[in-house]
């Protein structure tokens, strides 16, 4: 593997990508809530450690029953989802190096490969953010890039930063190393280290990334006025346990949603 770029290199990346941060802020359009668009921004999570079969499968049914865009676990559910989500439209999304991300990049791309042989469809890796905050660049690009490598599109790469332990120009750091990779996703939190998604954070990620790539909040994203807060500030992904508690909540009758500006709107606004 070869690095893209060396230290020095990145460092003028990240200053210019931070000077040209667009000033304004852009308020992007959140689905119908309750919608199949609005319910297909869920990836559907059980990633505790002892989780159980038996919770393994009732995700799987609640993902079938809420059309929610992927159901995501830990590589020893892998097979099971996959058998579990047959015939359905929900994707299969499994973590690597998850929740430290400070794994060997070798074992990150042995989960990795192991996870698409198995039948994932979309990985969500935690970038190795300690080697980030020592700036230590062109490891962090050459780790995300070895799972690239072995897991390319179609699949769907998404690079959690944990930004709860980044500042914001190491944000910027990580969403640039990450669109340099060639990853699809950019990704708040494991929701297991600290704060997860802030409205400031995924602010700062759409803006870093643009068009070029996506941005998904995860972390503490349990109603749906967290949701509609998320997707106002571009994000187009949310990644929650809660997804039943929000589906429920988004098709209650006379849902009404707290935006920045105030309370406002019903469903479809
Ligand atoms: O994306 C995955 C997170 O672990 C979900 O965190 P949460 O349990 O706070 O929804």
């Amino acid at each position: 593997m070869t690095t893209r770029y060396t230290d020095e290199e990145w460092l003028d990346i990240i200053d210019q990508a931070e000077k040209n941060l667009p000033l304004t802020p852009v308020v992007y359009k959140a689905p119908n809530l309750g919608s199949e668009a609005f319910a297909k921004t869920i990836d559907h999570t059980l990633l505790k450690l002892d989780a159980t079969k038996e919770q393994v499968d009732a995700i799987c049914e609640e993902a079938r029953v809420f059309n929610f865009k992927s159901v995501c676990v830990r590589l020893k559910w892998v097979d099971l989802v996959v058998h579990n989500l047959r015939g359905s439209s929900v994707e299969m999304g499994c973590v690597v190096g998850f929740h430290e991300g400070t794994q060997d990049s070798a074992e990150k791309a042995t989960e990795a490969k192991n996870a698409v042989g198995a039948g994932a469809t979309e990985l969500d890796m935690v970038m190795n953010y300690e080697l980030l905050k020592q700036k230590k660049y062109s490891e962090v690009y050459t780790d995300i890039a070895a799972v690239r490598d072995v897991a390319p599109y179609p699949i769907i790469l998404k690079v959690i930063l944990e930004t709860s332990q980044l500042s914001p120009r190491e944000i910027v750091a990580g969403c640039k190393i990450a669109e340099a990779a060639k990853a699809d996703f950019v990704k708040t939190s494991t929701g297991f280290n600290g704060k997860g998604a802030s409205q400031e954070n995924v602010r700062l990620m759409k803006k870093v990334v643009g068009d070029s790539m996506k941005v998904k909040a995860s972390g503490g994203v349990k109603t749906v006025n967290d949701c509609v807060v998320m997707m106002e500030a571009g994000a187009e992904r949310i990644g929650a346990s809660s997804g039943v508690a929000i589906m429920e909540e988004a098709r209650s009758p006379h849902k009404q949603v707290t935006r920045e500006a105030g309370i406002v709107g019903v469903e479809g606004y």
